[in-house]
């Protein structure tokens, strides 16, 4: 029983000290946004509103101005699914919501994904907004420099699958400083199997939101991505010209296509006579 209550107490003043460990008000956002999305579909539900004045009540207002995002525990929520679910829609929509509560919100992508240059995250089907394009999540805090980062309410990752250092970065954004972390990634590759280090964030998560979209043969919910192509590397950055959404059965009839496809075109090649594979 001691040791239980002795617990608590330590854990009491730490949280304490973590309190009046930090700075200022509730800021602005970190950047302004230049569209609109709708806002009224989104499938994560209404972000998380807490007013400057009713977040300074929660934690003693009336009293010296204390830091507002330090003060408030961190969070992680996930967003998973195949390619053209809505992955990357539904992770704007969350940023934007964030913002216009009057956090500071700050969006970064893999810069692997150069698709529609670096500077932007955008959807599929055109929406976009400024981000940082990062090699790893580790160079964020230098990236925007200490200040900034430490003004810094929510973190949005998009491609979150090419991140290698996905959960050192969400334990201590959310854990350590207290941020809202909103992550978008792909959970598993064409393969079907784990993407990168997606899957080892669910244990730290508040949420986990699996997205569908539709299988491009049939109409019914996808939930895998076929790729066209026979490229067999795990990382390979396109769009609709090299992968389609899937349903679990057009998951397995492609793959067989594919298969035979490569077979085929395996044998054209080594019944070239300038083939110098040692068996033709
Ligand atoms: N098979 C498809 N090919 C191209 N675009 C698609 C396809 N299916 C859906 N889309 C578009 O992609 C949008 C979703 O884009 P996005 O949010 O970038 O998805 P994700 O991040 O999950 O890949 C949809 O709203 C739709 O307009
Ligand atoms: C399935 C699969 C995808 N990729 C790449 C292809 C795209 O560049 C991104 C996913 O983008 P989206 O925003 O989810 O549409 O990942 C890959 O490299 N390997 C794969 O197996
Ligand atoms: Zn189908």
């Amino acid at each position: 029983m001691r040791s239980i209550s002795a617990m608590r107490s330590l854990l009491c003043a730490s949280s304490h000290t973590f309190l009046r460990s930090s700075g200022s008000t509730l800021r602005t956002p970190f950047f302004s946004l230049p569209f609109r999305p709708d806002l009224s579909c989104s499938k994560l539900g209404p972000a998380r509103f807490v007013s400057a004045a009713a977040a300074k009540a929660r934690i003693g207002g009336g009293g010296p101005v204390m830091d507002v995002r330090a003060a408030q525990s961190g969070e992680i929520h996930v967003i998973v699914g195949p390619m053209f679910a809505g992955k990357t829609t539904a992770l704007l929509r969350r940023v934007h919501a964030e913002a216009g509560t009057g956090r500071t919100v700050a969006l970064v992508k893999s810069d692997k994904d150069n698709r529609y240059g670096l500077d932007s995250v955008v959807t599929h089907d055109g929406t976009k907004m400024p981000c940082w394009a990062l090699p790893e999540l580790s160079s964020f805090q230098d990236k925007l420099g200490t200040e900034a980062y430490n003004k810094v309410d929510v973190i949005g990752i998009d491609e979150a699958q090419f991140f290698g250092d996905l959960h050192d970065f969400c334990c201590k954004a959310a854990d350590r400083d207290g941020k809202i972390v909103v992550v978008a990634g792909l959970d598993g590759d064409y393969k079907r199997n784990k993407f990168g280090s997606v899957l080892d964030i669910i244990p730290l998560a508040d949420s986990v939101t699996k997205l569908t979209a539709r299988c491009e043969l049939c109409g019914r919910r996808a939930f895998f991505t076929l790729r066209k192509t026979q490229e067999t590397r795990t990382e390979l950055i396109g769009g609709a010209d090299v992968y389609m959404p899937v349903c679990r059965q057009h998951y397995s009839d492609g793959q067989i296509v594919i298969e035979a496809a490569r077979i085929v075109m395996d044998r054209e090649i080594h019944s070239d006579p300038r083939c110098e594979v040692s068996h033709c």
